[in-house]
This record gives C-alpha cells, structure tokens and sequence, in this order.
C-alpha cells in the first residue's frame, strides 16, 4: 500500500499548498484526484513519488519509506513530457533509459519503430507522452501518479494509452493515482475519486456530466 499521511508543503512567501493530506492507495487500485487549478495536485504528485520533500508528515510505500537512491517504485507522470526527456537524447535512448519494453507493450502503447531514430522534439506531444509512460513502467514499479497525462491527447489515443496502462497495472497490480480534471474520465477509471481543495483530500462530490451552462434569459422572461 502507498501510504501518505498528515502531509504538509509550503513554499516560503506563499499560502500553504498542502496543509494536512492524508490517502491510501491499494496495490490494483485506481484512485482519482480532482481540483481546481492551482489546487496542489502536482505538488502531491511529485511528493508521493519523492520529488519534493514534505515538511510534515511521511510516505511510506508497502511499510516502508522509499529507498532514496535505487528505482522509485513510485513514478509520477506529468502532464508536460517535453519537460521530462533529455532533449539531446533520441527516442530510443529515453524509452530504453532504465528498461527494455517488450514488443507487445510497445504495440500496446502505439510506439513506431521510426521514433527511435528522431529526437524527442520531432514527436508530437500524445506520442512523448506514450514514450514517457511506457518508460516508466520498468518492473519493481508498484504505484504510478498519472498528473494530466491523457489530456493533450485525441479520443482514439486516449483510449490507446489508458487501455495500455490498465493492462499493465491489472497484470502487475499497480496502483494507480489518477490526476485529472476530467471528472467523467475519473469516474471512468477510478472506483475512489477524492477532490482537493483549500490544502485537503476530500471524498469527491464532482461527477461526470459537464457543468450545465444556463440558457442566455431573454429580456422578457426577466
Ligand atoms: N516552487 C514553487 N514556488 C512557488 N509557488 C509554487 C511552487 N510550486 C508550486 N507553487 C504554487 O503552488 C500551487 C499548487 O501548484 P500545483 O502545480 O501543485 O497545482 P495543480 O493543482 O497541479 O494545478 P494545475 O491543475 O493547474 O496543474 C500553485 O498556486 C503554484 O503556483
């Protein structure tokens, strides 16, 4: 089980960003997580996985604290891949960093064989980000924080990579925290769906029909 409790983070000059986030995320659970913008969900994100350092409160994965120099078995996604790869390294390179993914998750995944060659600036962004997910994969991964990861995708290549992703975690029991502001794609994939807001995790009350926008009034029915 991923493990956070009683988190706390905060840069100084700023409000609180998180000020007392608790959650428990099961090996083969898909949780979501929705907020505003600016709500923390990234900064949680990257402090489950070890990025960022809690001023309060403590990780811990499967009973214990993350190993700081071996493989994190918890990886956070973003939302931005371009942000995440070398640029001067070709795709190839970036894909096969820390493993060598097989040939039927490469399909899975729609990764083509003439990316390898280019470098990660002539990929569109949805194909980065597939490269990006399926590099993460590497075995001894246990819990995954997807931050946005399908949202500059089409339908069809949505569907491509979260099929791909449930394949994977359903065969090696993931967890897998899903960070969104879809809440139709949350309650899609996720059993649990937790709102943050004001620095706290909340059960969320969002659900996935869009918000309806109230016909204009005409003068005379004022
Ligand atoms: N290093 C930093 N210095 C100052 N403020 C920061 C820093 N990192 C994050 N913040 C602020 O913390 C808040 C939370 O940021 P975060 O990226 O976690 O939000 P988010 O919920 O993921 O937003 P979005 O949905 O827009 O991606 C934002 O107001 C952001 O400006």
């Amino acid at each position: 089980m991923l493990d956070a409790s009683g988190l706390r983070y905060g840069v100084a000059g700023q409000p609180v960003i998180l000020n007392d986030v608790s959650l428990t995320l099961e090996a083969g659970e898909w949780l979501g997580v929705d907020g505003v913008s600016g709500a923390g969900k990234s900064t949680l994100g990257q402090l489950l996985a070890g990025y960022l350092t809690p001023q309060a409160g403590t990780v811990t994965v499967d009973g214990a604290p993350p190993p700081r120099r071996a493989l994190r078995p918890v990886q956070w996604l973003p939302q931005s891949p371009e942000l995440a790869v070398n640029p001067r390294w070709r795709v190839k390179r970036i894909l096969e960093e820390a493993w060598t993914p097989p040939d039927a998750l490469r399909d899975a995944f729609g990764i083509e064989s003439a990316w390898m060659n280019r470098f990660p600036q002539a990929l569109s962004g949805g194909e980065l980000q597939r490269v990006c997910v399926l590099r993460a994969l590497v075995p001894g991964v246990r819990y995954l924080v997807a931050d946005e990861i399908s949202s500059m995708l089409d339908p069809l290549t949505q569907l491509d990579l979260w099929q791909g992703l449930r394949r994977v975690a359903d065969e090696r029991q993931l967890g897998v925290l899903v960070i969104s502001h879809d809440a139709a794609l949350l309650e899609r994939l996720c059993a649990r769906r937790l709102t943050l807001s004001e620095g706290r995790l909340r059960p969320s009350t969002r659900h996935g029909a869009p918000p309806a926008i109230a016909p204009k009034q005409s003068p005379a029915s004022r």
